[in-house]
């Protein structure tokens, strides 16, 4: 049993704040609140510690300044008071991280920043630099662009995005209760607590449930989720109570405070990484028992010959996915040939490609360093 929190030895930590805790039981800012995380967070940087904040809020404050009692259910209208809220949470956060000397910088991110890998490295440069400056980035998403395909919808995803994206240590979600239970707490007054487990453990995405309380998106599935996504850059993920007295320092401190997932899947590169977070799949190739093998146990690269069906229109650089006999992933990475090439090439010695299709791009049909193994 671990005794010392992750938190302690993290030295870049993303913290998330949710709507539970930021608003007014869903009406407004919790100013109070707000002015208590960015105390939390200074001190968090008195310990050498760089600190990136995922706050959401932006249309709990804008119903309030627009005069809604109602959460909107137009798209249009949630986008306006997501705009207009944006201003007041920004608003609110300068003023109380500049009573700590520290200065803010709002980030709006959208699936598309990062799904773009030219904009993906901008955003991470200008966080690194920020965080090199002492700034401390304070980010949401840019609900006033996002349609319903690419929109996160819940902080806890852009989290774990912005996790791996800064390449931190931990991420901590905060939330409105102590942490995960076997089962909500709302409904299940005697469920368990975990205080322990391995990120990316099925078992943990069968316990979490939905939100419970009208204010925040997404529950707790999407927190072990995020987790999840998380640990693929080794982080590790800590769920704990907002409410928690002095939670940030005491988790710096080393004190166990909440739910602690470790992570425990093999690490990815950056670039796979990113691979695995944000691209799109364009198709599927369905790989024989052999090619099966070599990528999954051997670390080998794709040959076409391992192929025996392709699926999909995908281009030479498209994200495609390769499948066992029974339709299982395996693997998914970026491809060498398009869907029209690599029917007329699959079942084939890579010696024969340039017979087949008059030249060669590359031997391989996925080189290995562009694949994940799910
Ligand atoms: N297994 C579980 N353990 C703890 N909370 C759970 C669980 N399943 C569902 N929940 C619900 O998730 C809620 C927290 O998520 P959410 O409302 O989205 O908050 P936030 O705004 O902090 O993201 C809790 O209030 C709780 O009702
Ligand atoms: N981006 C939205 C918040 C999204 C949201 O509610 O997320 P969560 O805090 O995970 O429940 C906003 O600022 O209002």
């Amino acid at each position: 049993m671990t005794t010392t929190s992750v938190i302690a030895d993290a030295k870049r930590l993303v913290v998330k704040v949710g709507s539970s805790l930021v608003t007014d039981d869903g009406r407004g800012l919790d100013r109070t609140a707000l002015a208590r995380w960015a105390g939390q967070i200074a001190r968090l940087r008195e310990l050498g510690k760089q600190v990136v904040l995922v706050s959401s809020g932006a249309i709990a404050e804008g119903m309030l300044r627009l005069g809604w009692n109602k959460r909107p259910t137009l798209i249009p209208e949630l986008q306006a008071a997501a705009a207009v809220g944006q201003m007041g949470l920004a608003q609110a956060y300068e003023t109380s991280f500049s009573q700590h000397g520290l200065h803010t910088a709002q980030v709006l991110l959208t699936h598309d920043d990062l799904s773009d890998r030219r904009r993906y490295l901008n955003a991470r440069s200008t966080l690194f630099t920020l965080l090199r400056l002492g700034v401390v980035p304070i980010i949401n998403e840019n609900d006033t662009v996002v349609t319903d395909e690419i929109k996160f919808g819940d902080n806890d995803t852009l989290g774990a995005l912005v996790t791996n994206l800064v390449e931190a240590d931990a991420l901590i979600i905060l939330t409105d209760q102590a942490g995960l239970y076997s089962a909500d707490p709302r409904k299940h007054p005697d469920a368990r607590f975990i205080a322990h487990a391995a990120a990316g453990d099925p078992a943990l995405e069968a316990m979490a449930g939905g939100a419970g309380s009208g204010i925040g998106t997404g529950g707790m599935i999407t927190k072990v989720i995020a987790a999840r996504r998380a640990a693929g850059s080794g982080a590790h993920t800590v769920i704990a109570s907002g409410r928690e007295p002095e939670v940030l320092a005491r988790l710096a401190g080393g004190e166990c405070i909440g739910t602690e997932l470790r992570a425990a899947l093999p690490l990815l590169s950056a670039r796979k990484q990113w691979m695995a977070d944000h691209l799109q799949l364009r198709g599927r190739v369905t790989l024989d028992a052999g090619a099966a093998k070599a990528l999954t146990q051997d670390g080998k690269s794709l040959l076409p010959i391992g192929v025996t069906a392709v699926e999909g229109d995908f281009e030479r650089g498209d994200v495609v996915a390769c499948i066992d006999a029974e339709g299982r992933e395996l693997a998914r990475g970026l491809i060498n040939y398009s869907a029209g090439d690599t029917r007329r090439i699959m079942r084939q010695p890579s010696s024969r490609i340039e017979a087949i299709l008059g030249s060669m791009e590359e031997p391989e049909l996925m080189h290995r360093d562009n694949l994940v193994i799910r």
